[in-house]
């Protein structure tokens, strides 16, 4: 049995297992015997005939995983019988960071459950997954039983009653979110593009235009201005005219020589995509440090973007999700150059809306989901604002396009001493 799936296995029953279901967790764990609890809210509305399955994905290389994770998914709503119900599933070991395991959540109809025990059968065999089948009927009948599937024919593993579990104090996700979604230091994020050359080609083309290092060797002589806030929020706007009043210099993340290979990589699975722009900001943090030396320096996105996005992506459902105020996953990576000021512009739903449809433009995948899903709006917000290192000041983005940057000059002339 490969290394990986023998040390998941050694503590498989202190694992917390969830089943997100309308964005919502529903959590479950693992109990040997049946003390006459009700079955979990997941398996609630099914009957004693139906069976279901989780489907998660083992494998000790992390980027074979975060590829293999979306593929899983394709195949899986593929070769699935139409009976069958598919959803994001989850477990993880209380309070132990990178235990987070992802997988699928399968239910399925009495009809059905021959065909997919038939065709997880074939695929356990060929991919590093962990399967397990529930099923209802023990303890008097009432209770469901976990299954796992053994993964070499030798073993022997047991049979759980599966029961109710609280919520954790955060969601699980966060266990997992340093050096995965979010990078704390260029090495980690430098180490992944490192590793996907294999499947990735384009990821040597990115090395290629990365700085040797991430220090930067002397701190800017003028002030530093980063300008966060969604899309349409009016950056792009306000960063030209700071660029005209101010006679400073232009800068963005991912800065333009890494325009080639954006699309690509935001098509990649979190991992990978968050590593671009982590590193996007260490080519744009040299380009401060030396425009920096001759001229103030206005830069649209930077570290507060990548963070943001990332954190807000991996947790899901309500801003209560969000690892709490404080937490690790909101620090400034300590090799990072800190801007002199970051301003955050906010603008309500409606009017942020409307801009975007006066604009016209495309919009990415994210920028869709930012739009249609008010969760992830909310989370995005509340994550900028958490982050430390810099200070953050918001403006009020939704007067006219003169008034904003009136009131920006005199935030930066007050925070800056321009
Ligand atoms: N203060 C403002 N009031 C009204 N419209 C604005 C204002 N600032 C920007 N816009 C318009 O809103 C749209 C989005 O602005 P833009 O600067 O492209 O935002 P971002 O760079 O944050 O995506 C553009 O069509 C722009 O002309
Ligand atoms: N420094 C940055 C800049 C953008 N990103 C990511 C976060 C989102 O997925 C997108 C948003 O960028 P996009 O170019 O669409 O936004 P604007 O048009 O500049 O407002 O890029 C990032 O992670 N780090």
């Amino acid at each position: 049995m490969a290394k990986h799936a023998k040390s998941l296995l050694s503590r498989w029953s202190s694992r917390v297992f969830l089943v997100e279901v309308d964005e919502k967790p529903l959590y479950f764990r693992l109990q040997a015997r049946h003390g006459g609890e009700r079955a979990p809210q997941v398996f609630g509305q099914l009957r004693q005939e139906d069976r279901c399955f989780s489907v998660l994905v083992c494998t000790g290389d992390r980027i074979k995983g975060a590829k293999f994770y979306p593929q899983l998914r394709d195949k899986l709503s593929k070769e699935l019988p139409p009976g069958c119900d598919l959803t994001t599933m989850g477990s993880f070991l209380p309070r132990v960071r990178d235990s987070f395991i992802r997988g699928y959540f399968l239910k399925s109809s009495a009809e059905y459950s021959a065909h997919v025990e038939r065709l997880l059968r074939d695929l356990v065999r060929r991919e590093p997954l962990l399967v397990c089948s529930y099923a209802a009927g023990g303890g008097g009948g009432q209770a469901w039983t976990q299954r796992l599937w053994s993964p070499s024919e030798d073993e022997t593993v047991s049979d759980y009653f599966v029961v109710s579990s609280d919520e954790p104090e955060c969601h699980p996700s966060a266990l997992s979110m340093i050096n995965n979604d979010v990078f704390y230091s260029f090495e980690e994020a430098r180490d992944v593009f490192r590793k996907c050359g294999d499947v990735i080609p384009e990821a040597a083309s990115v090395l290629e235009m990365l700085p040797g290092s991430a220090g930067v060797s002397q701190k800017p002589l003028f002030p530093v201005v980063v300008l966060e806030g969604l899309d349409a929020t009016g950056k792009t706007t306000l960063t030209e005219s700071l660029r005209e009043t101010l006679g400073a210099a232009l800068l963005r993340s991912p800065p333009d020589c890494l325009s080639p290979w954006r699309a690509l990589f935001d098509r990649e699975p979190p991992l990978i995509r968050r590593a671009f722009y982590a590193l996007g900001n260490y080519i744009t943090a040299q380009q401060i440090a030396q425009e920096g030396m001759k001229t103030p320096v206005i830069v649209d996105r930077f570290w507060h973007s990548t963070a943001a996005y990332a954190i807000a992506t991996a947790t899901g459902g309500p801003v209560s999700n969000l690892p709490g105020e404080g937490s690790e996953v909101y620090s400034w990576p300590g090799d990072l150059l800190r801007p002199s000021l970051v301003l955050l512009l906010t603008l309500d739903a409606e009017e942020r809306k409307r801009r975007l449809k006066d604009r016209g433009l495309e919009k990415t995948d994210e920028e869709q989901k930012l739009d249609c899903n008010q969760l992830f709006r909310l989370r995005v917000e509340e994550a900028y604002r958490r982050i430390s290192g810099p200070p953050c000041v918001t403006v009020d983005a939704s007067p006219s396009a003169d008034k904003v940057l009136q009131q920006t000059l005199l935030l930066i002339r007050s925070n800056c001493h321009l």
